[in-house]
């Protein structure tokens, strides 16, 4: 099975703890959501768990050793959109997305093979910029540029995809999108765990939820069984209430106010 299986992963940064011990499981072909307040852990918590911040403990996906795994090597199982990627601004969508393809090339390569490059058209494509391919990068807006680290993402064709925020520049129509395609994705057999601060479409696309707040998990499990106004108060510092939503079949959070 192909699960993401996180143990006992610390993280100390200035002699204290910022991630403290955590431990769960993102089940194989499903949305794991990584939820908690601000400065909880969940960027450090996803960068430990590839290797790309010092850490101890454990992060395995199918027998592999995430955090020692050589980078090319992870690359082709494993993408990561990070919260502010990085990229040379220099370079048009295409080539931005073409990244993506790298670890799959081989050393006499020069550029995208047609297979590659009908990958790259197909991520633009499945994440609405297939328009946008010969566009400079920096001239893109927030979400544009967020949906591209999807689309270069996507065309690594990953088993265990990782999006830290993949949500924050997105209007709603885009984030239901995102969502939706994240969704058609896990049922492809891929496991996908991202960190979300929309806690009701946090409810309704993830099958998993993780909480963190202080560095430590604060809970796991189903987001009905999760998402609790006890919870919500103790973890968030909000009291809230369960709104049934017959439509849905579920439940809706309406937050109602700070509290101390
Ligand atoms: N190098 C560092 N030195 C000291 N503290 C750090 C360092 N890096 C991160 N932290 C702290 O660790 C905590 C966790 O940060 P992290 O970015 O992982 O939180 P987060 O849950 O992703 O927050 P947000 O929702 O705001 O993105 C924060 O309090 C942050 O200030």
């Amino acid at each position: 099975m192909s699960a993401l299986s996180v143990r006992d992963l610390s993280v100390s940064r200035g002699g204290h703890a910022i991630v403290d011990g955590v431990g769960f499981t993102a089940p194989s072909g499903r949305i794991t959501g990584l939820i908690g307040p601000n400065g909880a852990g969940k960027s450090t918590l996803l960068a430990a768990i590839l290797g790309l911040t010092p850490a101890t403990g454990a992060a395995h996906f199918d027998g592999l050793d995430l955090p020692r795994m050589a980078r090319r090597d992870r690359a082709r199982q494993v993408a990561f959109v990070e919260q502010s990627a990085t990229t040379d601004d220099r370079l048009s969508v295409e080539e931005v997305v073409a990244l993506g393809r790298i670890p799959f090339e081989a050393a006499w390569q020069s550029g995208p093979s047609p297979e590659d490059q009908a990958i790259i058209a197909r991520a633009l494509a499945e994440t609405g910029m297939a328009s946008f391919g010969p566009r400079r990068f920096d001239t893109l807006s927030g979400g544009e540029q967020q949906r591209v680290h999807l689309a270069r993402a996507l065309a690594q064709q990953p088993r265990l995809l990782l999006l830290d925020e993949p949500t924050s520049h997105l209007d709603i129509r885009a984030q239901l999108q995102l969502l939706a395609l994240l969704q058609g994705k896990a049922a492809t057999g891929m496991t996908i765990m991202l960190a979300l601060h929309d806690l009701n479409l946090a409810a309704r696309f993830c099958d998993h939820l993780v909480v963190l707040a202080g560095g430590r998990l604060v809970a796991e499990g189903r987001p009905n069984d999760v998402l609790t106004p006890s919870l919500l108060r103790e973890v968030y510092g909000v009291s809230a209430r369960l709104v049934a939503d017959p439509a849905a079949g579920d439940a809706l959070i309406v937050y109602d106010q700070a509290v101390e």
